[in-house]
């Protein structure tokens, strides 16, 4: 088996018979904050499969998670109109000059429990062409997506019984969910031509050129932390930035950072212990405290890290200072660096931003490495804060962009992108339905 090539028991759609068949596809449209679409750049990268669909005789219903609405502490989901599928409805309508049905299910403290009988109406309209598609609400709305509970089955079931065939080309959904892994036990499934590309792409940061060097940052700690671990024994420099260098400073210094809770620093540990011994970490040297949660003028301030002694409580640290970037050892990994994979919001956004634009242009002086971005955030920061930059890299055979960063970082992790849950599920698909 080659990453280079795909694996040759992954399903692909272009095996598949669409000719009259009602398809449910599992997109990442992941793309939405507060209602409004930020970056529409992973919707755009999923026409081509949207496309392919509907020229062979499919009829679609589409689905995407949005946000994270379950708040897992008050077991409630949040089903209001900022993690709604709508925004993505418009754009699509617009783009593509065709109409979408998105059916309204009932939904409680806990979410939509049941795709009811109302569903049928708009999938005989369906099959009758007189829509285009049928857009499911955001797929965290259902009680059963994340569960581990028998609505997780059902919930799958229902899914499965509104399609023929799923197709799934969520490269950005890696986690194992109802609508991306159980799905797949009960139609046959396929990868989608975005899923196929990201795959093949994945090898160029599993079998890196070196020196490799990974920049991770933002905010999802709790699903990075893990990856990150294993990333470490792959990479030749790690730089980190943004809530995950936040608990890695308060474990290797001793220092408290406002936000940052004590589980999460125990959890970075590991990566300090790590560290001691292998030295790959390059320390970003200037922080940016801030006493509020956002930006005011007098409330921030740059602190080095050789001013964070034992035992001292600092407020909100909230950016990376861009003269960081100066440093003679981020300058040496950065600019020597063959592979470089960025995964990194540095800053509170949209009040600091300064260090991520000096990582994004400091990464574009190095001309010969091959740069790999990935991470909605990630994306959609370097496209605001470097326009010039993004427009002109978009068909540079160095840059590559990935619609998913936590993808990415499950992928290094289990050393293969057939060990995402998704993938491995379309694999062991094929094999329970017999075609390959
Ligand atoms: N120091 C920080 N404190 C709080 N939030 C931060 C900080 N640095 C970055 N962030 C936030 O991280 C988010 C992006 O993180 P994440 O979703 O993990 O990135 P991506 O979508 O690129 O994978 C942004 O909303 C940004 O505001
Ligand atoms: O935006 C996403 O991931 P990313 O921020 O790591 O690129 C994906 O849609 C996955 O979302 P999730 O991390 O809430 O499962």
């Amino acid at each position: 088996m080659t990453i280079h090539g795909s694996h040759p028991g992954l399903p692909l759609l272009q095996d598949a018979d669409l000719q009259g068949k009602v398809v449910l596809v599992r997109f990442d449209h992941n793309v939405v904050k507060k209602g409004r679409i930020i970056d529409p750049f992973r919707i755009d990268r999923t026409l081509g499969t949207l496309f392919d669909i509907v020229v062979r005789g499919g009829r679609p219903i589409l689905m995407t998670h949005v946000g994270r609405p379950l708040d897992k502490k008050a077991g409630v989901i949040n089903t209001g109109p900022d993690s709604a599928v709508d925004a993505i409805v418009d754009y699509l309508e617009s783009k593509l000059h065709s109409r979408f049905l998105v059916p309204s299910l009932p939904a409680g403290p806990q979410g939509i429990q049941a795709i009811d009988t109302s569903i049928n109406l708009a999938i005989k309209r369906l099959r009758a062409g007189e829509v285009a598609g049928i857009y499911l609400p955001n797929t965290r709305w259902f009680t059963g997506e994340e569960s581990k509970g028998p609505e997780r089955q059902s919930f799958a079931l229902q899914l499965a019984g509104l399609a023929d065939i799923f197709v799934n080309d969520a490269f950005g959904s890696w986690q194992a969910h109802a609508s991306t892994v159980d799905i797949t036990q009960h139609l046959p499934s396929y990868a989608g031509w975005l899923l196929q590309a990201e795959i093949r792409h994945l090898a160029e940061v599993l079998e890196p050129a070196r020196p490799f060097v990974a920049v991770v940052a933002g905010a999802k700690y709790d699903t990075k932390i893990g990856p990150i671990n294993a990333l470490y024994d792959q990479v030749d420099k790690l730089i980190l930035g943004g809530v995950i260098y936040n608990t890695y400073l308060c474990a290797k210094y001793g220092v408290r950072i406002q936000g940052v809770a004590e589980e999460d620093i125990a959890a970075a540990g590991e990566l300090v212990r790590k560290d001691k011994a292998a030295g790959k970490i390059v320390e970003l040297p200037l922080i940016v405290e801030s006493d509020v949660l956002g930006r005011q003028e007098g409330a921030f301030r740059t602190i080095p890290l050789s001013e964070l002694t034992p035992g001292r409580h600092l407020g909100y640290v909230l950016d990376i200072d861009a003269a960081s970037f100066d440093d003679p050892a981020v300058r040496e990994a950065l600019g020597q660096a063959r592979t470089i994979f960025v995964n990194a919001v540095m800053g509170f956004t949209p009040h600091f931003t300064s260090g991520s634009q000096a990582l994004d242009t400091t990464i574009d002086a190095n001309r010969q490495a091959k740069k790999l971005y990935g991470g909605g955030d990630t994306l959609q920061e370097f496209k605001d804060l470097c326009p010039g930059l993004y427009l002109s890299v978009l068909d540079d055979a160095q840059y590559y962009f990935f619609t998913g960063g936590g993808s990415v970082l499950k992928a290094i992790e289990e050393r293969s992108p057939y060990g995402l849950a998704p993938v491995a599920a379309l694999i062991e698909n094929a094999k329970r339905f017999g075609r390959r």
